[in-house]
């Protein structure tokens, strides 16, 4: 299979370079959070507030064996890259991108986003330790990583088409 799936913490913007790359490439767009919400029809607070984190994480890891389509672009919540099986998905059925954004550009982005139930629960500090911790899975499952500081949504995403064509016609 040949999808291209973005990876990388929150805010680092995989829905925002997922939305335009599809646009460029012509391919469809899926945002896995998007589409857990709209299978599970509850909010992602409420996923966590009424059945748990771990539920949360099963529906991830069910999203990714049962997906079908082909051809298309997948942005993946923040939390996905953790479990060895969704790795092991992903670089199996397609390219996988890392969007590496710095930290305090991360946290200028999410930390009033009420709909980030681990950001809402959480200190700056405990968030940048998630991202530290998360920062080798990340960079060890992406076939490439894209450091975003300095460039603009629309550069990133060029630069992601870019490094997608070179790959396919290796
Ligand atoms: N390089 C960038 N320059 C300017 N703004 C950006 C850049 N990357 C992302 N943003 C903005 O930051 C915000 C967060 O980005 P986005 O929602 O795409 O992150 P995400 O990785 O999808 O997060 P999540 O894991 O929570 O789904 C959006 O408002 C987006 O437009
Ligand atoms: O980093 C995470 O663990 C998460 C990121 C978001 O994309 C959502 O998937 C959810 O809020 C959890
Ligand atoms: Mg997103």
């Amino acid at each position: 299979m040949n999808r291209i799936y973005l990876i990388g913490f929150m805010g680092c913007g995989k829905s925002a370079v997922g939305r335009r790359l599809s646009f460029l490439l012509k391919l469809p767009f899926y945002d896995m959070d998007k589409e857990i919400v709209r299978q599970v029809g509850k909010t992602i607070p409420e996923i966590f507030e009424q059945h748990g984190e771990e539920y949360f994480r099963q529906l991830e890891t069910q999203f990714l064996r049962n997906f079908k389509q082909d051809h298309c672009i997948i942005s993946t919540g923040g939390g996905v890259t953790m479990r060895k099986e969704n790795q092991k998905i992903m670089r199996n059925t397609g390219l996988v991108l890392f969007l590496d954004a710095p930290f305090r550009e991360i946290w200028r982005r999410i930390h009033r986003d009420p709909n980030r139930p681990i950001v809402r629960q959480s200190t700056r500090e405990e968030i940048e330790a998630l991202h530290k911790s998360r920062y080798k899975a990340y960079k060890q499952t992406a076939h490439i990583t894209i450091r975003t500081e300095f460039r603009t949504l629309r550069q990133i995403t060029q630069y992601a088409a870019f490094q997608v064509n070179r790959l396919k016609g290796e």
